[in-house]
C-alpha cells in the first residue's frame, strides 16, 4: 500500500533528524540539512469550498512567501486531502457513483496524518502524496514539504481529532454561507475534479451536507478566530497575518530573515 512507502520514507528521515546528523540514506538522497526548532502550527478548518485553501494562499502571499523557493519557504501549507486513505474496490465503485462518504472521519488515514504533523513539529521534512479527485486515490508521485517556521494545516476535519487539535497554536475556522459553498463546489468539481452535476448534487445532499453538520460544524467552537466570507474577508486576513508576524518577530525571529528560527515552546495551543 502506498501509505507504507510514505510512512517508511518519513520515518527514516525523522530517525536521521533525531540523531542530529545526516545518515547515509539522507546523504544519498540529497537530504542533508541542519536541525531546526519547532514551527508555529495553524489549523484551518471549514466546510467544503468555504475558502480554506484560498485563505491559506492569501496568508502565504502576504507573508511574502509566494516567490520563495520551496526549500527556503518559512511558511508551508499541508492539505488534509493528502491523507485520504486508499479505497477498496467496492468503496471505489461507490465513490464513482457519489456514494462513498469522503466527509466522514473514517475516510482519512489518521495515523499517517498524526505522524506527519508530529514530524513537521519535530522539524523534519516529510513526503506527502498528491491526491487525485478523479481517481479517488493517491498519485504515485509525492511532494516534499520542508521544515518551516509556520505550518498551515487545512481541511474539513482538521479540528475533529483531539490529538491533532491540541498541536495547533492557532485555530481558524472559515465560515462561508452554505449556498455559496455549494455553488462554488459545483463549479469547481465540474471544472477541476471531473464530476458531473447530478453526481455532485447527489453526493452533497446525501453525504457532504449531513457529515458537515455532524462532524465539521460542531468543531467551530474550537476556533480562536472565525473568518466569515473566507478569502473576501481581507480585514480578518490582515489581522491574522499581523498576529503571525508579531509572534515571529521579537527577540527570537522575524519572518523573512534566516535563523535563529521561532521557538514555539512558549506557545501552547489552548487545550479543549
Ligand atoms: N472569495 C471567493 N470568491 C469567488 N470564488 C472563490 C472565493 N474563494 C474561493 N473561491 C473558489 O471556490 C472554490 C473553493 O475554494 P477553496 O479555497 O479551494 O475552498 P476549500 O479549500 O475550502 O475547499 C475554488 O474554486 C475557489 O477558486
Ligand atoms: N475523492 C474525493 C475526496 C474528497 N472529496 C470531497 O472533497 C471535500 C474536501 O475538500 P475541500 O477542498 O472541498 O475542503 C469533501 O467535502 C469531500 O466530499 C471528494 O468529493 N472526492
Amino acid at each position: 500500500m502506498k501509505r507504507d512507502v510514505y510512512n517508511q520514507q518519513n520515518h527514516m528521515m525523522a530517525a536521521a533528524n533525531r540523531t542530529g546528523s545526516s545518515n547515509s540514506w539522507q546523504r544519498k538522497n540529497g537530504l542533508e540539512r541542519e536541525r531546526v526548532p519547532k514551527p508555529f502550527v495553524i489549523g484551518v478548518a471549514g466546510g467544503t469550498a468555504s475558502g480554506k485553501s484560498s485563505v491559506c494562499a492569501k496568508i502565504m502571499q502576504q507573508l511574502g512567501q509566494d516567490d520563495v523557493d520551496h526549500k527556503q519557504r518559512q511558511v508551508v501549507i499541508i492539505n488534509q486531502d493528502s491523507f485520504y486513505r486508499p479505497l477498496t474496490e467496492e468503496e471505489n465503485a461507490r465513490a464513482l457513483k457519489g456514494e462513498f462518504n469522503f466527509d466522514h472521519p473514517d475516510a482519512f488515514d489518521y495515523d499517517f496524518m498524526l505522524s506527519t504533523l508530529k514530524d513537521m513539529v519535530a522539524g523534519n521534512e516529510v513526503i506527502l502524496p498528491e491526491y487525485n479527485y478523479k481517481t479517488n486515490s493517491r498519485e504515485e508521485k509525492g511532494h516534499t514539504v520542508y521544515p518551516a517556521d509556520v505550518v498551515l494545516f487545512e481541511g474539513i476535519l482538521v479540528f475533529y481529532f483531539k490529538e491533532l487539535r491540541d498541536m495547533y497554536h492557532m485555530k481558524l475556522f472559515v465560515d462561508t454561507d452554505p449556498d455559496t459553498r455549494l455553488s462554488r463546489r459545483v463549479l469547481r468539481d465540474t471544472k477541476e475534479r471531473g464530476r458531473d452535476i447530478e453526481n455532485i448534487l447527489h453526493q452533497y445532499t446525501t453525504l457532504v451536507k449531513p457529515a458537515f453538520e455532524e462532524f465539521c460544524l460542531p468543531t467551530k467552537k474550537y476556533a480562536d478566530v472565525i473568518i466569515p466570507r473566507g478569502a473576501d474577508n481581507t480585514v480578518a486576513i490582515d489581522l491574522i497575518v499581523q498576529h503571525i508576524q508579531e509572534l515571529l518577530r521579537p527577540s527570537t525571529n522575524k519572518i523573512g530573515t534566516k535563523r535563529p528560527r521561532y521557538n514555539s515552546d512558549s506557545f501552547v495551543g489552548r487545550p479543549h
